[in-house]
């Protein structure tokens, strides 16, 4: 029995943990890396395939490190340490007896894209050669930068998977929002014809996956992720004199005054004085940034959407959902904290002095930018089945596909 503890761990965490009664030649292993612009995630899945059906996810094991690779710009070995700290989990947690089967792949998102292409690419070479000396299946690209589009498409199946809408009739899926740190996506399965015909050519990828063939409204916004966006309020973005300077906004409490570190560079920043402080003149503020850069598509107002990452996390700060159960909200909420925090600074910001900004700018995000009614309701979930609800699935699922299609 390759479940019982016979790997020298106190507490073995053996993935599959449910699945004893199962054969054990219907078992396999995954692990996917998601090298965020904030952080490093290993997801760890196990599968399970009957005959032909296409496989099932088991379970998952979840570790993350934080700063995300990007901040190791000047120190790529330093950066593979913080994956190979990740990586000594799977070995702790998959059984040696499967590690030559089953396949290590890191997929970057925006913080890496927002890197010179040199130095992202010494950062992932040194990431490819630890996944070499390791003892799992290394596949052809191993390590790479995502491209937008499939970010937003991976995440679309995980969600649309782990709610059950993959394998039935296509009307009932759910689109999803992730907001990142550095970048944001929006994903649907258009129903209306006329989303097909008004949506700029690029935002419509075709996408194949265990037989079924999905055409799918997508798009990346780099730049709009919740920590870049901070910057460009602050007017932080690519500012020559960093070392020298405050960077103010009418979002932060009018007499702070501190240091912010993202992506390995360190910014002073704090409120002002001289002007009024609070929602209007934040949103304002963001407004500009915002409006007209964004695709709206009409039939999104009538669509469900999950959204996660910096949503619910951001929700949890906020009061707004439990930080274990998620639920349904409606788009005025954000806007109802948002007015609420940055009303009374010394009261609301407990933990982060940027609530006031991040609350305003998924407000604006949502309702300038994609278009969102007040009304509409959001699905906000971190878990779904216990699975993280990330691109990361989506990709193993994707991953797996590949290799057995080239085998
Ligand atoms: N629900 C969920 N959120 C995640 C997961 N991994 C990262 N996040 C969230 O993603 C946000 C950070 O975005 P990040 O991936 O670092 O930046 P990006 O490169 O712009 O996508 C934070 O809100 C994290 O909590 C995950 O596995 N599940
Ligand atoms: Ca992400």
């Amino acid at each position: 029995d390759v479940y019982s503890p016979q790997y020298g761990i106190e507490n073995p965490d053996i993935l599959p943990s449910r699945l004893t009664s199962v054969n054990v030649s219907n078992v396999f292993y995954g692990i996917m890396f998601d090298a965020g612009s904030t952080g490093t995630r290993i997801h760890i899945y196990s599968f399970i395939q009957k005959g032909l059906e296409p496989p099932q996810v088991d379970s998952e094991i979840f570790e993350s490190v934080k700063p995300g690779l990007s901040a190791y710009v000047d120190d790529p070995e330093q950066g593979a340490e913080t994956v190979r700290e990740l990586l000594d989990v799977a070995k702790q947690t998959i059984p040696s007896t499967h590690w030559h089967t089953t396949p290590v792949v890191l997929k970057a998102t925006a913080g890496l894209r927002l890197l010179p292409e040199q130095k992202a690419q010494a950062l992932l070479l040194e990431v490819q050669e630890l996944f070499e000396d390791s003892p799992f299946l290394v596949p052809d690209e191993c390590v790479s930068i995502m491209n937008g589009t499939y970010e937003g498409i991976l995440a679309w199946i995980t969600i649309n998977f782990l709610t059950g809408h993959l394998y039935g009739a296509n009307e009932n899926t759910v689109g999803i929002l992730d907001l990142g740190g550095a970048s944001t996506q929006i994903t649907f399965l258009p129903q209306a014809e006329g989303t097909l015909h008004a949506a700029p050519k690029d935002y419509i990828s075709s996408f194949e996956m265990f037989n079924n063939f999905y055409k799918l409204y997508t798009h990346s916004y780099l730049g709009f992720g919740l920590k870049v966006a901070r910057l460009a309020v602050l007017g932080a973005l690519d500012a020559k004199d960093v070392d020298s300077r405050r960077f103010t906004s009418s979002c932060l409490p009018p007499s702070l005054k501190a240091e912010w570190k993202f992506s390995g560079i360190n910014y002073k920043f704090g409120g002002i004085k001289e002007v009024p402080s609070g929602f209007q003149s934040c949103y304002t503020e963001i407004i500009k940034l915002i409006q007209k850069k964004l695709d709206q598509q009409d039939e999104i107002k009538r669509r469900t959407f999950y959204a996660f990452s910096y949503y619910y996390d951001r929700a949890v700060d906020a009061g707004i959902i439990d930080v274990e159960e998620g639920g349904v909200i409606r788009v005025k909420d954000f806007e109802t904290k948002a007015i609420e925090v940055c009303k009374d600074f010394n009261k609301a910001t407990k933990g982060s002095p940027f609530l006031c900004m991040d609350l305003t700018y998924i407000t604006a995000l949502l309702k300038e930018g994609f278009g969102f009614y007040d009304n509409t309701e959001l699905q906000l979930a971190k878990k779904v089945n216990n699975i993280e609800t990330s691109w990361a699935l989506g990709a193993a699922f994707h991953l797996i596909q590949s290799l057995r299609s080239t085998a």
